[in-house]
């Protein structure tokens, strides 16, 4: 295996084996890390953190167990486990082998969903030991992820330790996988026409995967008497004597057929979860009309797509690998379905919580899909049918859909311990989890949907401007304005797949009654800075950001967003042309960096290019303002190179003199400096400057000039992780919002909010 990954059709994934070993051995070892989540910093942290503070905590759960969901790790916890009986396709490896996929479960956990886990793997291949040593691990876990257990041992492991234990105990081959399968059917079958109660299913494969994925999909409505099921020794039919269990007798089917070929004869659709190759092109040959192919053996499938595309154009072929259209594979479940199931404190992942979660994934392929997915997409933007019938795993929605689902059937079939009062601050959590920006722009959307706005998107025949515009109206932010000529924007919308939804309007300077007075207006303005009034007219007529601008400087529209096709600067001074500053105030840019454990605004990130000692208290206190409105009581740091003097130099005098001018304008906030970026952010550096006024690390940022802003940010979102907002536009009388050049359509709508928030005050 010198090349992995296939190659061919839409492969575009391909690496050696050497790639995948230093993928796993550079840096620390292996996939994952432990990381404390308190400051373990000083004696006092020690003493809180473990003898004596800890023996608190500890007689506190003593006494009521419940309370470990408060004090520990418990509540997020989920043990990934396995004995490495049946390592993906790859057969029994045993426990050590195992540990790389094991490891890999648990990141996807974290990355996924945001629950901690960890791999154990257990060194044995007797069902009672591994019983009994997963069983007594209950306390440590809110539930237990079983992974890569040969069936029919797995049966029987599980079965016995949902019984044994009080948290969710769930095998994701079985479970997960059916999951999945069975929501890539219910769409399979919708596209080709096909009710579910007369489609004819051959799986392949007997074991964990196998018989789960039967078992849902008779579940969700497939006669018993439709399927059938096949292993090493063929179709598992009922009288069959060898190679039989219990499990596979709940299936066999009455019927002559004997060989996977004579199965597979007139078959709608395969299940593949046996091994690879085990599909030969002539079974395919042989199925019915628009067959439904879900190849998911791992690594390899049973059958690749391009040997199915070389001989049936009307198969819709899925796999369970990452670099083929249709990826059914169980990282989309496992994830989600522990977030929902942990949320509530389940006591166990019923059959109730399965069937939600199969739904809830089906009905997300039918929606329109965000830029994340399209970039997955590599720029291909999917659409449901035949090569988008699930969601990809790159979907950011997934973190919102599956969840609360899964919480939703917990719920109402009586297994949560801890149920879910208000499904609103539920999502918000939910998003905030896979992406830290999702809690600080919640609190603006949720503000702007109390009350909607008409928002101006000036550049309104852009692919992704339109699709920001019916994202923004479709969250019931408000009317989206899409400026541009009917035509092009309802041409650029179908092309895109999108409907010119209620709450998107069409506006140009052709069709519009108040292109006259606009023209007036700007004319007023710039009549004594040597234009004529048909330099005014042809700006309006012909300049999508004049227009725009002009709109929300009469009052015809609440805000605008712009910027997707031209340089910040050259929009800033359009919308400069018709609107102006706010008394008192300049514009400024402001960059919103949502890092890890912390939300911080840096100023100005857009407009000074090198700001006087006035200029710098202004972006301080009109930033530290904005931070009000945000939620965040402002800690401004005035940034330089130098802390309260040292090392001397005169590019820290501006710094210097902007503090002694907030000093006499006895503003209403914390502020000091100047002092160097980690003296502002890091408390223990900050401490050797005892008599800094800052109560608290900063969470404003003012930068001494556009040069180190823009680098700072910058830097901090290619190398510190963190998610940067911005920058924002404040201090202007009308709301404008400036997006970066090729912004992504989420870009386009949250600025779109912050301008529709800006406008509410
Ligand atoms: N895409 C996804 O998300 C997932 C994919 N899988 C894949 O499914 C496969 C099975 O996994 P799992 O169920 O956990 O394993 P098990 O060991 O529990 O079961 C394997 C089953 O496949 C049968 N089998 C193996 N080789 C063949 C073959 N050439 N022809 C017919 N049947 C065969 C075995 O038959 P017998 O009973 O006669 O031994 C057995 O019934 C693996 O390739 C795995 O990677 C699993 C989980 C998730
Ligand atoms: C994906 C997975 O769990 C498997 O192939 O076993
Ligand atoms: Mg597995």
């Amino acid at each position: 295996m010198a090349e992995t990954g296939n190659t061919g059709g839409r492969s575009g994934l391909s690496f050696t084996e050497q790639e995948a070993l230093l993928f796993h051995q550079q840096g620390r070892p292996g996939k994952l890390e432990i990381v404390p989540t308190k400051p373990m910093a000083t004696q006092r942290d020690l003493s809180l953190a473990y003898s004596p503070g800890v023996a608190v905590p500890v007689l506190k759960i003593a006494e009521d167990p419940s309370l470990a969901y408060d004090y520990t790790t418990r509540g997020n916890m989920v043990a990934v486990i396995s004995n490495g009986t049946a390592i993906l396709g790859l057969g029994n490896l045993g426990p050590l082998a195992s540990k790389p996929v094991m490891e890999g479960k648990a990141v996807l956990f974290k990355r996924f969903a945001d629950v901690d886990s960890i791999d154990l793997e257990v060194d044995t291949d007797d069902v009672d030991a591994f019983v009994n040593c997963v069983r007594y691990l209950g306390p440590s876990f809110g539930g237990i992820n079983l992974e890569d257990i040969k069936a029919p041992d797995c049966f029987v492991i599980e079965s016995r330790l949902r019984e044994l234990m009080d948290i969710p105990v769930f095998h994701d081959d079985q479970h997960g996988t059916a999951i999945i399968a069975a929501a890539g059917i219910l769409n399979a079958l919708h596209l080709t026409g096909r009710d579910i109660k007369d489609a004819r299913l051959v799986c392949n494969g007997a074991g964990a995967a196998g018989i789960a994925c039967v078992e849902l999909v008779k579940a969700l409505g497939m006669p018993h008497g439709n399927v059938i099921l096949c292993d090493t020794k063929g179709v598992v039919w009922q009288g069959r004597t060898e190679g039989m269990n219990q499990w596979k007798s709940a299936h066999a089917a009455v019927t002559d057929r004997r060989t996977l070929a004579e199965a597979m004869d007139g078959a709608d659709v395969f299940f593949g979860v046996s091994a690879k190759g085990a599909l030969t092109p002539a079974m395919v040959a042989s199925m019915a009309a628009n067959p439904i192919i879900f190849a998911m053996a791992n690594p390899d499938p049973e059958i690749t797509p391009e040997e199915v595309a070389a001989i049936r154009g009307d198969a819709i072929m899925a796999t369970g690998r990452s670099d083929y259209a249709n990826q059914v594979n169980n990282v989309l479940g496992f994830p989600y379905i522990f977030r929902g199931a942990l949320d509530v404190q389940a006591t166990t992942i019923n059959e109730a919580m399965k069937v939600a979660a199969a739904h809830a994934l089906a009905l997300l392929a039918r929606e329109d899909v965000p830029d994340e997915v399209a970039a997955a997409y590599r720029g291909n933007r999917p659409r449901f049918g035949r090569d988008y019938i699930i969601p990809v795993p790159f979907d950011p929605r997934l973190i919102t859909t599956i969840p609360e689902a899964v919480a939703r059937a917990a719920i109402e079939t009586g297994v949560a311990k801890r149920p879910i009062v208000d499904w609103e601050a539920y999502r918000h959590n939910l998003s905030a989890r896979r992406d830290p920006a999702a809690g600080t722009l919640q609190r603006v959307f949720s503000k702007v949907k109390q009350k909607p706005r008409r928002i101006v998107f000036a550049e309104g025949e852009e692919p992704q401007v339109i699709r920001a515009a019916a994202s923004f109206a479709a969250q019931g932010l408000g009317t989206a304005v899409l400026i541009g000529r009917e035509a092009e924007i309802e041409a650029a919308a179908l092309d895109a797949g999108i409907d010119l939804k209620d709450g998107m309007v069409m506006e140009s300077a052709r069709s519009s009654t108040r292109t006259r007075a606009y023209a007036d207006h700007l004319y007023s303005r710039l009549q004594r800075k040597g234009y004529l009034f048909r330099d005014c007219q042809r700006m309006i007529n012909t300049d999508r950001n004049h227009f725009a601008a002009a709109m929300v400087a009469l009052g015809d529209a609440d805000g605008m967003v712009s910027g997707v096709t031209r340089n910040y600067s050259v929009v800033l001074e359009d919308v400069r042309r018709l609107i102006d500053p706010k008394t008192g105030q300049r514009p400024i840019g402001v960059s919103i960096a949502l890092c890890r454990e912390r939300t911080v605004l840096i100023a100005d990130t857009a407009v000074h290019d090198m700001p006087t000692a006035e200029e710098l208290a202004t972006i301080a206190i009109q930033t530290a303002r904005f931070a009000r409105r945000l939620g965040h009581e402002p800690r401004v740091a005035m940034l330089a190179y130098s802390t309260f003097g040292h090392p001397h130099g005169e590019r820290s005098e501006r710094v210097r003199e902007a503090v002694a001018i907030l000093d006499s304008a006895r503003v209403d906030f914390e502020y000091d400096g100047e002092m160097a970026a980690d003296v502002a952010l890091d408390p223990d550096k900050m401490a050797l400057y005892p008599f800094c006024r800052l109560t608290g690390p900063a969470n404003v940022l003012v930068m001494p000039a556009f040069h180190s802003a823009s680098i700072a940010t910058k830097m901090l979102q290619e190398l510190g992780g963190s998610t940067v907002i911005g920058p924002l536009l404040i201090g202007l009388d009308r709301p404008a919002q400036i997006v970066p050049l090729g912004a992504k359509v989420s870009d386009i709508v949250n600025m779109a909010a912050f301008a529709a928030f800006d406008a509410a005050g």
